[in-house]
């Protein structure tokens, strides 16, 4: 069954959607970037609690424990959990899964204490999974069967309320036509070529490189050689210990990445400046992924584009918004 879920933006940095877990509803980060979908959990410690909505599986009917299962997640930017893993009825707007791997965080590391979110809805590809002895299924691979297109989107506008749509391309929330690129998922991730870029309306190679699309990540992280291009044309820009800085008067230039071997998605230079870092002086929404040559398409990508995670393919496909 198709459905839809808002997602409310949070403090500029997430898109946080109300999730019902065995009938207990958490406001869960949806992050295409990895697979597993956990929970802050009644096991995790009094301090580690503070401040979240907590599932607590002896009040579940429909929870099932797997027994000797555990999982254990990293992430790039250092975060990282752990726990126990059972099942229980997953409902996300119109969209219910049964019998949906729940994994219960025991441990959470202090960025997630400090979070908005109650824990995250993987939607990378499965093969990421993290539970052992045996991984499980994400829930779009759990209700891909019952949609009537086996897709879902992102559509996460600017400091506004947006949504995930299960099952169905919303032609209400794009202009123009919807671009693809074709995507390898051997990674775990949606995941295409990004072979060149342009800087207002200058055009760069960047060879070799390709692009996560990640809701999960805020802002836009690329290999370094197109950082320091598009900084190159902002006067006063300085690459500082905590990332690319810029004078808060500068106009900053658009930013077009080119998708698989077609379109390129432009994205404003409105979007690009991402916050005060002190005085006059702003934070840009660029910054460098620090090595290898997977750029990260985040949140500011969807900023500007509906974004639609299409399983056949599988392909990644774009329309501004
Ligand atoms: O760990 C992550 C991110 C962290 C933020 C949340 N999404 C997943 N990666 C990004 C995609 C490539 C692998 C590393």
């Amino acid at each position: 069954q198709d459905g839809s879920a808002p997602a409310m933006p949070y403090e500029g940095v997430e898109y946080l959607v109300s999730t019902t877990v065995g009938g207990q509803k958490l406001n869960l980060d949806f992050d295409t970037g990895s697979a597993d979908l956990w929970v802050f959990s009644s096991g995790l410690s009094a301090a580690s609690k503070k401040g979240h909505n907590v599932y607590n599986s002896a009040s579940s009917s429909t929870y099932k424990a797997l027994s000797g299962y555990t999982w254990s997640i990293q992430y790039a930017d250092g975060s990282g959990a752990s726990g126990t893993v059972g099942t229980d009825t997953v409902t996300i707007g119109g969209t219910s899964v049964k019998a949906q791997a729940v994994e219960l965080a025991t441990k959470v590391s202090s960025q997630f204490v400090s979070d908005g979110s109650d824990g995250l809805v993987g939607l990378a590809f499965s093969n990421i999974n993290t539970v052992r002895p045996r991984s499980q299924k994400t829930f779009f691979d759990n209700a891909n069967p019952s949609l009537a297109s086996p897709l879902f989107a992102a559509y996460l506008p600017f400091n506004a309320n947006g949504a995930y749509d299960f099952g169905y391309v919303d032609a209400s929330k794009y202009t123009g036509s919807v671009s693809y690129a074709a995507v390898s998922s051997s990674g775990g991730f949606w995941e295409y070529a990004s072979t060149s870029y342009k800087v207002g309306s200058t055009a760069h190679a960047m060879s070799g490189t390709t692009g996560i699309a990640d809701t999960g990540t805020t802002l836009l992280l690329m290999v370094d050689s197109a950082v320091s291009a598009y900084y190159a044309s902002v006067s006063g820009a300085k690459n500082t210990a905590d990332g690319w800085t810029f004078p808060c008067a500068a106009t900053l230039p658009s930013l077009a990445i080119r998708m698989g071997s077609s379109a390129y998605a432009t994205i404003p230079g409105s979007l690009l400046n991402f916050e005060t870092y002190s005085g006059s002086t702003c934070y840009g929404a660029l910054q460098s992924v620090g090595g290898g040559t997977q750029n990260i398409y985040g949140d500011v990508f969807f900023n500007a584009y509906y974004g639609i995670f299409d399983s056949t393919g599988p392909r990644f496909g774009f329309a501004a918004i």
